[in-house]
């Protein structure tokens, strides 16, 4: 070996052997610093928010230069397939919304059906069951297979026909229904009360010959007297000597609830505007001779179309599908002119373009300015079950006993009750409610007079459909009046506009009186018209005081702003 190639490889060795030691100082030097991190965590910290700062920084500039890109890119073909990517979401989402609502139908099934076993029950352990009807579709709400039931269930079960709401219908009209419907049942008329309070509520006791407009008018139930003195008699010519259980069936908001509440004269069962609030069967003890069993409200007409269904408050409005077939029904059956003044829109010819000029003027609009017809349809559908558009149906002029009862049903069901006294309760009742009708002034044209006396066109569903003209214009745009069969003759009126009840929708709310106005009232009711007028003057003195408190102090905080800028 030469002395330069010798030379040569201890050079190479000794780099190696540096390198060896390197490498271990390296290793060893690793080791202690994980050690070091291991042991004092916030020593090395640092350091590693650093790096995932600037890493953080690295994927933001990466995808910003990505998006540069891909915008550089963009073209036509990019947009195309941004929207059918879009439509193809909204797609998605519609078909959500399908299985969504087959899954409310469904559950409406369910509780359908959960209803339906609580009617059971109670038809079981009734004596007697009132089958609660609305005095505005008598016929319409009631249910030939609850009658059924109750026949079936042995002649020992008696059923009593209770006309409710009458407060929402003309004399007249209350008087031709109970004369058709006391054919087949005892029949009562009667008026809930829909006081919200839960205790004291008011009961009429004042003779109905001596009550005031402003009393009969008012949220008081009327009708409990007649209806517990009916009860009353059977008791006594079936010599009861132990507690009856009286069953409350009826379609659902039909005011079952408000009934026993008024019966109660406290609020024990839940009431609400919107159908099925009450859910399963309920037990209240009205005395010791009476109990009663509040029952959810039963739909089980199942040949009804939905239309017709959706105009009985059967349904709730929020889970419509399809609002617009109860609107087209709806106007179909108002005048024209009315429905214009009522919500303020030009002439119209078809439901849609109603619907669409509605929509334009309540400014339900969707994206782009597209009126939303689906909501203004449902707007109207509230005023229809909230009662701001009245209607009522017309009893059929000739009567023929339904096929589920017969002569011998009748007699034996009446047996019980004294008639001499429902008769004379009723035309109580009846006394009343034609007071209500003139203090309320809303059926002008069913009585063919407006109040000031000016002839008025009669308002039929015949003569004054608001779509008529279309029928007659447009034929393909015609909408067929056999679509909605079940509703007999019906008369519908847009109720004025007045003070909001504080109650129910449905409910004739008195005006409160001032106190200078306490002498013209009877001397019967000054008292309870006095405690009115003193809360109301009290709402107005803290109202002012209110309003003169706002406007001081913003009257300081201006001066004060003013004060400091000189
Ligand atoms: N104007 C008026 N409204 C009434 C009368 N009776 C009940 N109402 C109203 O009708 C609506 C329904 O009353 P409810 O007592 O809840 O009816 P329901 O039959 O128990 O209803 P469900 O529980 O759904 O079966 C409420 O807004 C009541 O205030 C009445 O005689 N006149």
């Amino acid at each position: 070996m030469s002395k330069a190639s010798k030379q040569k490889r201890a050079k190479v060795l000794f780099q190696r052997k540096q390198k060896g030691k390197d490498g271990q100082q390296t290793q060893g030097g690793k080791i202690h610093s994980e050690l070091s991190i291991a042991r004092h965590p916030k020593e090395y910290g640092k350091p590693e928010e650093v790096r995932k700062k600037r890493l953080q920084e690295l994927q933001e500039k990466q995808r910003l230069s990505r998006e540069r890109e891909l915008m550089k890119r963009r073209s036509l073909d990019s947009f195309q397939r941004d929207i059918l990517e879009r439509q193809r979401e909204f797609e998605q989402r519609e078909t959500e919304m399908q299985s969504l609502e087959k899954h409310v139908n469904f559950e409406n099934e369910n509780s359908r059906k959960a209803y339906y076993r609580e009617f059971k029950k109670v038809v079981e352990a009734s004596d007697v069951i009132l089958e609660v009807l609305d005095a505005r579709d008598p016929l319409g709400c009631r249910c030939p297979q609850v009658e059924q039931a109750v026949i079936q269930s042995g002649t020992d079960k008696k059923i009593v026909l209770v006309l409710n709401k009458i407060d929402l219908v003309s004399k007249e009209i209350v008087e031709k229904w109970i004369k058709y419907l006391r054919n087949e049942f005892p029949t009562v008329a009667f008026k809930a009360s829909t006081q919200q309070q839960n205790k004291n509520l008011k009961r009429s006791n004042v003779p109905v010959t001596q009550a005031t407009a402003e009393l009969l008018g008012s949220s008081a139930c009327v009708g409990a007297e007649c209806l517990m003195k009916l009860l009353g008699n059977y008791c006594r010519n079936l010599d009861i000597k132990t507690a009856i259980t009286v069953g409350v069936v009826g379609f659902p908001n039909v005011g079952k609830s408000s009934l026993i509440n008024s019966l109660k004269r406290a609020r024990a069962c839940n009431v609400g505007a919107t159908p099925g609030v009450t859910k399963c069967l309920q037990e209240i003890h009205l005395d010791k001779h009476i109990k009663l069993l509040d029952c959810p409200g039963i739909v089980m007409a199942t040949s009804t179309t939905d239309a017709a269904m959706i105009l009985r408050n059967c349904v709730k409005i929020e889970q419509l599908v399809d609002p617009l077939p109860p609107v087209e029904a709806i106007l179909r059956r108002c005048n024209k002119t009315q429905i214009m003044e009522h919500y303020g829109v030009p002439d119209f010819h078809t439901a849609l373009e109603f619907l669409a000029l509605l929509a334009q003027r309540q400014g339900k609009l969707r994206k782009g300015g597209v009126p939303d017809n689906d909501k203004a349809a449902k707007s109207v559908l509230m005023d229809w079950t909230g009662g701001r558009i009245s209607y009522f149906t017309h009893p059929p002029e000739t009567h023929t006993l339904p096929t589920h009862i017969s002569a011998e049903i009748v007699a034996e069901m009446g047996k019980a009750f004294d008639w001499e006294e429902l008769e004379k309760g009723n035309q109580e009742v009846l006394a009343v409610s034609s007071c209500t009708d003139v203090q309320m002034g809303f059926y002008m044209a069913t009585a063919g007079m407006t109040q000031g006396g000016q002839e008025e066109p009669p308002c039929d569903l015949e003569m004054e459909g608001a779509l008529d003209e279309v029928e007659s214009k447009d034929e393909t745009e015609s909408m067929d009046d056999d679509q909605d069969p079940e509703f007999g003759p019906m008369t519908v009126e847009i109720k004025a506009p007045r003070a909001k009840t504080g109650g129910s929708v449905d409910a004739a709310a008195p005006r409160t009186l001032d106190l200078k106005d306490i002498w013209n009232v009877d001397p019967l009711q000054q008292g309870q018209a006095l405690v009115a007028a003193g809360k109301k003057r009290k709402k107005q003195q803290k109202r002012a005081d209110k309003i003169a408190t706002k406007l001081s102090d913003s009257l300081t905080t201006a001066m004060n702003f003013a004060f400091s800028d000189i």
